[in-house]
């Protein structure tokens, strides 16, 4: 079987991808760019390091959800993206705002019109004083002139309408359901037209048919109002029911899954689920802990590149300097080593 080598280093490789990497290999469509995030909290004089060296993209019109262990800072990054926290290094920008680099007027503004926020208690939500259509128009009172006023009862209804909570419109959060509050929260959210909405666990306190209530709604202002939306979530149900969901470990993204949607010619639909490791900026990868396990992979890895796909092979260089005589190491080398062997 013959194998094809490609002539180029391995280091001649490595720059032409932090070159494709660049600022504009982003794409005008990027909403959410971190880079190499890193937010440490100071608590009774011991550092906690909550994010550590951060990496995400997510694109305008994305739904996506993120997962991962208690304490791996799925929170920490959304309060960053909601603005309501600062990251203690590294880069973070939504929709062209530099989050690290607002001031006072410019983080509330960004608050009011270019971000919405779910928390996963209602009543952090909702005033509980006031109606469904009341809380829906609270945001739009405070948002400086983004909605004009005449349109401010018509866009309540919509809203609500829209996320099945039309029949709520003049009753007070204590005379709703769970998760009725929550879609309710959600038209809260949406109040001022925010091109990004955030939801920090907001099935984390509803049975599962209510949860399904709130992601179908979710999924509904994605698709209809063309909204990013980013869930935090510990709900298998709604990280399988996205088209992605990024896993972060240790404060860093590891790993994500796609999940495709195809028709046949008789319009039967095919779900196609793919996980995919994160590669950041500077090309780094991290295998994930199974597949290197099996292979012994520990230390360092031999890489070959194919003409569609990258290889990684365990670290035999020791195995094949001891055991092969020199023709047969010649040939291990025309087997496609010789890139990456120094
Ligand atoms: N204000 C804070 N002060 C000190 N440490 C904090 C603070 N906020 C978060 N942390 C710590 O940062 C780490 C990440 O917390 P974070 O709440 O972001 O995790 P999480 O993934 O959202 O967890 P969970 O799923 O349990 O909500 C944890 O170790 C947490 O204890």
């Amino acid at each position: 079987m013959s194998r094809s080598t490609v002539p180029v280093s391995l280091a001649e490789l490595e720059r032409r991808a932090a070159d494709e990497r660049s600022e504009d290999g982003r794409g005008p469509d990027a909403l959410i760019v971190c880079d190499r995030l890193v937010r440490i909290f100071t608590a009774g004089g011991v550092e906690v390091q909550a994010l550590q060296g951060l990496d995400l993209v997510v694109r305008t019109g994305e739904l996506t959800a993120l997962v991962g262990a208690s304490g791996s800072g799925k929170s920490t990054l959304l309060n960053v993206l909601a603005g309501l926290d600062v990251p203690s290094a590294g880069t973070a920008s939504v929709a062209g705002f530099d989050l690290t680099a607002m001031d006072a007027a410019a983080r509330l503004r960004y608050r009011r019109e270019v971000v919405g926020f779910v928390w996963q208690q209602a009543a952090r939500n909702l005033l509980p004083f006031l109606t469904a259509a009341q809380n829906v128009a609270l945001p739009m009172r405070l948002g400086g002139g983004r909605i004009r006023r005449r349109q401010w009862a018509a866009r309540v209804r919509d809203l609500l309408d829209l996320l099945g909570v039309g029949h709520c419109h003049d009753r007070v959060p204590h005379r709703m359901s769970g998760g009725e509050q929550q879609r309710t929260a959600v038209a809260v959210a949406l109040a001022n037209a925010p091109v990004l909405l955030l939801a920090d666990e907001p099935t984390g306190e509803l049975d599962s048919r209510a949860a399904e209530e709130v992601l179908t709604a979710l999924r509904t202002v994605n698709e209809e109002l063309g909204t990013t939306v980013l869930i935090v979530t510990h709900d298998a149900a709604v990280a399988s029911a996205v088209r992605r969901t990024v896993a972060i470990r240790d404060g860093r993204t590891s790993s994500e899954v796609l999940r495709r949607a195809t028709r046949d010619g008789k319009g039967a639909e095919t779900v196609t689920t793919q996980e995919y490791v994160t590669v950041d900026r500077a090309g780094r990868l991290q295998l994930p802990a199974e597949f290197a396990e099996k292979l012994a992979i520990r230390d360092r890895a031999r890489l070959t590149l194919r003409p569609d796909h990258i290889a990684v092979h365990r670290d035999d260089a020791g195995e094949v300097l001891r055991e092969s005589a020199p023709e047969d190491l010649r040939g291990a080398q025309a087997d496609g080593g010789r890139d990456s062997r120094r």
